[in-house]
């Protein structure tokens, strides 16, 4: 039986009159990955900010590695072996890729960001031991051309593929993706589901991915769960959620008469 990693159940999240997640239920098993689709304003990012620690929500439970995380502090939740990935590229726009890399290790360095980020290029036992990890991940995302070079200066799909291996420098067990592929051109899409799909293989680490392209979450997830209006609308496998008539009303907008016309 595999093992499941996290659990949401009865999830309720609102804001002043919106309601952003309702009765939300899923849970991820070890080295699966799960995506959550759904049309703009769904709760998709509401999800990952309820996992992440970045809000709480008003009821249900969240357990991770069977600990219940409701309440606890973002960064806490990230020592526990959670890491994610932004819409908007979040880098240290000028430093190299490795020290940008070494950043996100520095949960394993015993210290916090401020010291860190004044560390680095010290050589103690465990900084050569995070810096073997760091080349270890620039190796398998394929970007050693890059690593003295400061990020701000490297094209987009490469930047994204930065943030990548900064969130696997935790040597997370869920990774949380949040729009991998948005704004990039087909090539360094196609890159990136190639490296997605290596992460779940050859790293076996769990993954939940929120995607507006389609074919892309329909190539690369396990399960996928459709969500409208903060609410899920069917959890199963992709060509299963796909051909769903309310995740194609949910999408088009269209009525139910419509649909089974
Ligand atoms: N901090 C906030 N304050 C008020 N309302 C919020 C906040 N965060 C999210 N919402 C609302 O909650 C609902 C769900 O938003 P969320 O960002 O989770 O959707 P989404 O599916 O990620 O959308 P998108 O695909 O556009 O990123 C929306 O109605 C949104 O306006």
């Amino acid at each position: 039986m595999s093992e499941t990693v996290v659990t949401l159940e009865g999830v309720e999240l609102g804001f002043a009159g919106v309601k952003a997640l309702q009765g939300v239920d899923f849970e991820v098993q070890a080295g699966e990955l799960f995506a959550v689709i759904g049309p703009n304003g769904a709760g998709k990012t509401s999800i990952f900010n309820v996992l992440s620690g970045v809000y709480r929500p008003q009821k249900g439970r969240v357990t991770f590695n069977g600990q219940d995380i409701v309440g606890m502090r973002p960064h806490k939740i990230a020592g526990l072996g959670m890491a994610r990935t932004f819409q908007n590229i979040e880098l240290f726009e000028n430093l190299d890729v490795v020290d940008n890399l070494m950043l996100g290790r520095h949960g394993h360095l015993g210290y916090g960001w401020p010291s860190a980020i004044a560390r680095l290029g010290r050589a103690s036992k465990a900084e050569i031991r995070n810096r073997r990890r760091v080349e270890e991940i620039i190796d398998f995302l394929e970007i050693e051309a890059y690593r003295m070079l400061p990020v701000g200066m490297l094209p987009y799909g490469i930047q994204k593929r930065i943030e990548l291996g900064r969130a696997l420098a935790m040597d997370p067990e869920l990774l949380l993706l949040d729009e991998p592929v948005a704004g990039m051109n087909g090539e360094e899409t196609e890159d990136m589901a190639r490296f997605i799909l290596d992460v779940r293989s050859e790293l076996g680490i769990a993954m939940i991915l929120v995607e507006h392209d389609m074919g892309l979450v329909m190539d690369l997830a396990d399960r996928v769960m459709a969500m409208d209006f903060g609410k899920p609308l069917t959890t199963g496998l992709p060509a299963e959620v796909q051909d769903h008539p309310e995740v194609i009303r949910a999408y088009l907008g269209v009525g139910d008469e419509e649909i089974s016309a």
